[in-house]
């Protein structure tokens, strides 16, 4: 196969961040993408209907002219935040879904959730409208090792909570497990997951192997090469359950190439390429468009976009290996091989 045209695809996880740096980041995924859920872990964070609206006003103006991109805004959850508030803005069209961050969980989560009891009323509201939480799936406990927070947090968060809240629509986001991949499947339709393009790709060892390698370090961090599988064969499955969402997280190079660097992967504009080479490599070409285009929408109850795009394999696809932003350079995912597929013009 040389060519393959799909639904345009939307992106279900991503960071736009603020400022200079989204005036940078918003081209990058309109220029492939029709929607994307956008996350809302801003300083401060997106906490109120009213902080949705204001942060939509600033992606749209980030927008290039003509551009039919359209941001899906989410709600930072916190135990503060106020159940009538969430109803109100999802009713008014402002926002799509509602994001939990254990608190300390990863970058800017200080605000999020330690006693999910002072929640429980905020998701009892939700299940009821069907307003779906997007779950950061990790525990931060000390005692737990950082390649086991996603399997604890199954056991011993997830599915309690799913249980004392029957209806509540949950996406586990960026699954990086087998354990993962299992639980998400075992929900029916009420229960979905994103996973990331490099979690596709990587695993821990690319991190750590030859030298730290500060680009590859994200959170959840990527596992071993087992799950690294089991995400492989998720995604290429065409079960409903599994749907893109990149995750691109954006963090300039002095601040990932530090001491105490942050984690996130910054992947929107090579990410179409990447699931092309991933998917030809399965064999599964033919159900990238489940996983891009059709299994999101589906979860999320929103129509399939009518544009298509169309992928074209040939020669090596160059991309640009940093993109400036105005605060400095951010660098592009390298998935450490060629990647033969780009997208028409
Ligand atoms: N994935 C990451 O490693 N980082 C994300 C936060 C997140 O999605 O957990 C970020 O905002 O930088
Ligand atoms: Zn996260
Ligand atoms: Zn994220």
């Amino acid at each position: 196969m040389t060519e393959i045209t799909l639904p345009r695809p939307d992106d279900w996880h991503l960071h736009l961040r603020d400022g200079s740096m989204l005036r940078a980041m918003a081209p990058e995924s309109a220029r492939h993408f029709a929607r994307a859920i956008i996350m809302p872990n801003l300083v401060p964070p997106v906490v109120t209907g009213a902080q949705a609206a204001a942060y939509r006003d600033r992606i749209r103006a980030a927008l290039p002219d003509g551009s039919g991109f359209t941001p899906l805004m989410t709600l930072y959850l916190t135990e503060e935040t106020d159940p009538d508030d969430v109803v109100q803005a999802h009713r008014d069209g402002i926002v799509t879904a509602v994001k939990l961050y254990p608190a300390g969980a990863t970058t800017n989560s200080a605000s999020g959730v330690r006693d999910f009891d002072k929640v429980r009323p905020v998701l009892e509201a939700m299940a009821e409208v069907g307003i779906p939480l997007c779950v950061h799936s990790e525990v931060v406990d000390s005692d737990i090792d950082i390649f086991d927070r996603e399997a604890v947090f199954i056991d011993r968060v997830l599915d309690p909570v799913r249980r004392a809240t029957p209806g509540l629509r949950v996406v586990m986001e960026h699954i990086t497990t087998k354990q993962g991949v299992d639980y998400a499947a075992s929900g029916g339709a009420d229960l979905g997951a994103t996973i990331t393009t490099h979690h596709l790709v990587i695993n821990r060892n690319a991190i750590l192997v030859g030298g730290i390698k500060p680009h590859y370090y994200c959170l959840p961090v990527a596992k071993r090469e087992e799950h690294r599988l089991a995400l492989r064969r998720a995604a290429t499955s065409g079960d409903p359950s599994y749907f893109l969402g990149t995750d691109s997280a954006p963090h300039i190079d002095p601040l990932k190439e530090n001491a105490c660097g942050c984690a996130g992967c910054f992947t929107a504009t090579n990410t179409l390429s990447i699931l092309a080479e991933v998917f030809e490599q399965e064999g599964a070409l033919d159900r990238l468009e489940a996983f891009a285009s059709l299994n999101g929408p589906r979860f999320y109850r929103l129509p399939v976009n009518e544009d298509r795009i169309t992928l074209v394999r040939g020669d090596p696809v160059a991309y640009p290996a940093k993109i400036d932003t105005g605060e400095g350079p951010v660098t592009v995912f390298d998935p450490m091989m060629p990647l033969h597929w780009r997208v028409a013009d």
